[in-house]
């Protein structure tokens, strides 16, 4: 279905026609093209026409028609007291939403109430918290391409903020590929493109939304950053930086309906990404990161180190995490925080307690300055300031936070203010008092005074009256429409004094009131009025102090969100037995030794989890062989999540390590069992082959898992091979290599820095036991149909694959792995005696279990035709795409 942003054209055709009010409507909508604009009309938020019906189905609301004298529209809405819930609905279908809002009082309106956007929220920009999940991040960038003064193109800046923090930056990356990987790292919610500007990956989990090519411009743009940040170049490195930039803080402002800057935007941090550890799309994804594939939240690295009490603590966390350092005293430096921390059990879960009462600090200085802020947000922020020196105190004595303590604004006088300004429980409205503490001003008080004496003479007057009147069953009472007055039944009427004046007639009474009940009702609510306005203009006006100290606010956010952060690491650190990393020293050549290292993630999802060590020299490179499911692909990542996991300040799965600094950590899964994208999948393999080859350097981990496998086994094999020699030979590299290609182990033989490590496992009978122990040398067996078996591939697939196997190989693959039993129990590498199985053999029984184990219930007949096929076809000497197709008619076959 086409989206509906803009004037529906239902409306559009008629537009001439309409009533004042929805010409209104027609104008918003033509002011805002690319929003669904929802239109104030009382309580609700409506929509018309086209638009409605989107509304309805979007939101679930029912569909109504709207008659007028100009005619009938389908009209739709949402009740406004209660609209978070449908606004996260439609901008999760991917929606631009424009609020026009009333803007006037409708009752004090002459005629139509103004109406105007006050606010358009996008995936990219929300900053209400109803939208918001807590500790997270909601970013809009865009990306600029560089022209040096002498029209040359020379990389790309970026610029993000996140509308409800204020937290804004800058970068500049020299290739595409960088974009990208940049990209994934903010993981903005949306994208701003203009006309030229460069498409990035369309494949992003991101929104493109296409702005005025002018807010890119570079004078349009460095005029807006100029009233964000005094001095612009010094914090902005090029002209693309300031343009992408301009762009993001203009967008940000139009969506936050404010004609000027936004306040809280108040400084833009610039990152050089050769100031951090580089972790490339792929990385971050194979890595685990923050996502697991649907396996749940928690088993994710960023899941076992989320120990946060705070949700500024885990937005800081998260952005450690996503940009571990490479200066190595600032390491340093997070590593001794850590370490003091989990050296100080008591300091630590005090700490850890009273980080529990901060309030999100970031998003509430921003509300406090776009005035959004209510009374209860201004009381959060004293409940956070109190915290703080007990903060202080809790670290004094810590010498590896001493620059935190130092840092620890108490902000006393916004903190005094606000306590002698606002009631402790304040309401959420703000125009109907009991917002203002008493004695906090003058005139307030006297107006409250007179509000309250008022009442009560009110209270007392029912008694008085009683006793005047002589009636027993008058009454004194109120109500919206009459005010005050004094109720007498009907058969004691004839007892009422002169002086009631008739204001209300009952069936069975008649309401009354006195000049003086009358003129006390005038003093009361002329008082309470005046009072209520009263207090709304004090507590903006102590809204605007507060607001006046954003800055300080913000950087007392983000101690209290380090502080966090370095507490949750010490905790999870305890928690999980880590142990702090020794960082090489500067000079030396990298090299990665680690004593018992384990998998952060999968250790915890294992009842028995195996340690394993690591010993890689400078340039070192280790092939790994090893049945499936033996382990490879957990040791390699493990490896490369205590380097990341170090240089984030983290302690580190293991019971030793001494680590480099890395400048980058490339991974590279091998197109697996997934051959559904075809060529293309063979072809982003390559292409990002291609950057490792390109940009890894001797201070590079690169992890190759299974490369090659996505083309004809003798090709794989060739690139394989080719890889690791070039990265040995030429890079330098730190490489860890798992592959089922056998013939790659031979080039231990051959170079110095290359070496064997195998995974063992052993076998009884048809079962096999993996030990995901690493050892020294090459292995001899891939057990892949026994793995096949257990994994439950029917009895005549399984048989048939043996037989495929042994005319292949002329051999069983039973003596390979009764030969790697015999190696492993006498503790000796199976390389010694291997018996390696020829691999284009056994890749075409691996080929053949693949497909079976896709679709289990095949009959047996049609799986033995399909291996029958497969024996025929001559691998070596095919193209990948030949294979591909081969591969592609053989699933087909399956299929039918
Ligand atoms: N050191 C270990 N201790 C305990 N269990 C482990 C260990 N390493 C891996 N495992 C378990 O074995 C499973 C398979 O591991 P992994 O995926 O690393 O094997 P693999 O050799 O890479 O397999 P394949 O070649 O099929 O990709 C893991 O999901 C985990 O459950």
């Amino acid at each position: 279905m086409t989206p509906v942003t803009g004037l529906p054209p239902a409306m559009a055709d008629c537009k001439d026609d309409v009533t004042p009010m929805l010409s209104q409507y027609v104008e918003l909508c033509e002011q805002h093209p690319d929003a669904l604009v929802l239109f104030q009309v009382g309580d609700f938020y409506e929509a018309f026409c086209e638009a409605a019906e989107e509304v309805a189905r979007v939101c679930e609301v029912t569909l109504t028609q709207r008659e007028d004298s100009t005619g009938e529209y389908p009209m739709a809405g949402i009740p406004i007291d209660n609209a978070a819930s449908y606004l996260e609905r439609l901008v999760d279908a991917d929606y631009r939403v424009a609020l026009a809002d009333q803007v006037e009082d409708a009752e004090q309106a002459s005629g139509l109430v103004d109406r105007a956007v006050t606010r358009v929220i996008t995936p990219g920009t929300v900053v209400e918290d109803e939208l918001l999940a807590a500790g997270s991040t909601t970013y809009v960038a865009s990306v600029v391409e560089r022209e040096t003064d002498d029209g040359e193109r020379d990389g790309y800046g970026i610029a993000a903020v996140d509308a409800s923090t204020g937290e804004c930056f800058v970068t500049t990356v020299p290739t595409r590929g960088n974009v990208r990987e940049e990209l994934d790292r903010i993981q903005p919610n949306e994208l701003l493109v203009a006309g030229d500007a460069p498409t990035v990956d369309p494949d992003g989990n991101w929104m493109e939304t296409e702005i005025d090519a002018e807010l890119f411009e570079r004078e349009v743009a460095r005029d807006r950053l100029s009233e964000y940040v005094a001095d612009p170049d010094r914090r902005i490195d090029n002209d693309a930086e300031a343009r992408a930039c301009g762009a993001v803080l203009a967008y940000a402002e139009y969506t936050q309906g404010d004609d000027g800057p936004l306040e809280y935007v108040s400084r833009i941090r610039r990152h050089d990404h050769r100031d951090q550890l580089r972790l490339d799309a792929a990385a971050i994804r194979s890595l685990e990161l923050f996502d697991n594939r649907g396996a749940g939240s928690r088993a994710t690295v960023f899941g076992v180190l989320d120990e946060t009490a705070s949700a500024l603590g885990r937005r800081c966390l998260d952005r450690w995490l996503r940009r571990p350092l490479v200066d190595r005293a600032e390491i340093e430096a997070r590593l001794d925080a850590v370490d003091a921390l989990v050296g100080d059990g008591i300091a630590r879960s005090d700490l850890h307690d009273r980080l529990g009462e901060a309030y999100d600090l970031e998003r509430l200085a921003g509300r406090i300055s776009q005035e959004r802020a209510n009374a209860r947000d201004l009381r959060a922020l004293y409940a956070t300031l109190s915290i703080v020196p007990e903060l202080k105190e809790l670290i004094a004595d810590i010498p590896a936070l001493s620059d935190h303590h130092a840092r620890l604004d108490e902000l006393r006088d916004v903190a005094t203010l606000i306590d002698e300004a606002i009631t402790t429980d304040p309401p959420m409205e703000l125009t109907e008092g009991g917002v203002i503490k008493q004695s906090f001003d003058n005139e307030l008080d006297t107006l409250r005074t007179t509000e309250q004496d008022g009442r009560e003479w009110v209270a007392d007057l029912e008694a008085a009256e009683r006793e005047r009147t002589g009636i027993d069953s008058l009454s004194v009472g109120h109500n919206q429409v009459h005010g005050y007055y004094i109720e007498v039944t009907n058969p004691n009427l004839d007892q009422v004094p002169d002086d009631y004046t008739r204001r209300q007639t009952l069936k069975n009474a008649e309401r009354f009131y006195t000049p003086e009940l009358k003129e006390r009702e005038d003093e009361i609510f002329g008082a309470a009025d005046r009072a209520d306005s009263l207090e709304y203009e004090l507590f903006c006006d102590v809204r605007a102090t507060v607001a006046a100290e954003t800055d300080r606010i913000q950087t007392l956010a983000s101690v209290i969100a380090e502080l966090d952060a370095l507490c949750s690491l010490a905790i999870a650190a305890t928690k999980n037995d880590y142990v702090r990393p020794d960082l090489q020293a500067a000079a030396a050549e990298p090299s990665i030794e680690i004593h018992g290292g384990r998998h952060p993630v999968v250790e915890t999802t294992q009842q028995e989890f195996v340690p394993n060590d690591t010993d890689l020299d400078a340039g070192g490179v280790a092939i790994i062989t090893g049945p499936n499911m033996s382990g490879k692909s957990t040791y390699m990542r493990q490896v490369a999540l205590c380097c990341l996991l170090a240089q984030t300040g983290s302690f580190v799965p293991a019971e030793a390590a001494t680590l480099p600094v890395l400048d980058r950590i490339f991974t590279r899964v091998g197109a697996s069992d997934d051959i559904a994208g075809g060529q293309s999948t063979f072809m982003r393999e390559m292409s990002e082959l291609t950057e490792i080859l390109h940009d890894a350097t001797d201070r590079s981990l690169v992890l190759l898992d299974e490369v090659g496998r996505g083309t004809s086994t003798a090709d794989g094999l060739a690139i394989a091979q080719a890889t690791t020699e070039f990265i040995h030979d030429e890079l330098d590299a730190l490489t860890l290599f798992a592959t089922h290609y056998h013939g790659l182990t031979d080039l231990a033989d051959e170079r110095a820095g290359v070496h064997n490590l195998h995974f063992a496992a052993t076998r009884e009978g048809d079962d096999v036991t993996f030990l995901h122990r690493v050892a020294p040398g090459a292995s001899s067996a891939s057990y892949g149909i026994e793995v096949a078996r257990m994994a439950g591939v029917p009895t005549p697939v399984v048989d048939r694959a043996r037989e495929v196997v042994a005319s292949t190989t002329g051999d069983a693959s039973d003596s390979d792995a009764a030969a790697d039993t015999a190696d492993d129990a006498a503790g000796q590498p199976a390389a010694d005696n291997d018996t390696t199985t020829d691999p284009t053999a056994s890749a075409a029984a691996d080929d053949a279990l693949a497909d079976a184990l896709a679709d289990q219930t095949l009959d047996a007949e049609t799986v033995a035709a399909v291996a029958a096929e497969l024996q025929e076809i001559d691998i070596a000497t095919m193209t990948p795409l030949e294979a591909l197709n081969t591969l592609d008619e053989l699933r087909t076959t399956l299929e039918r």
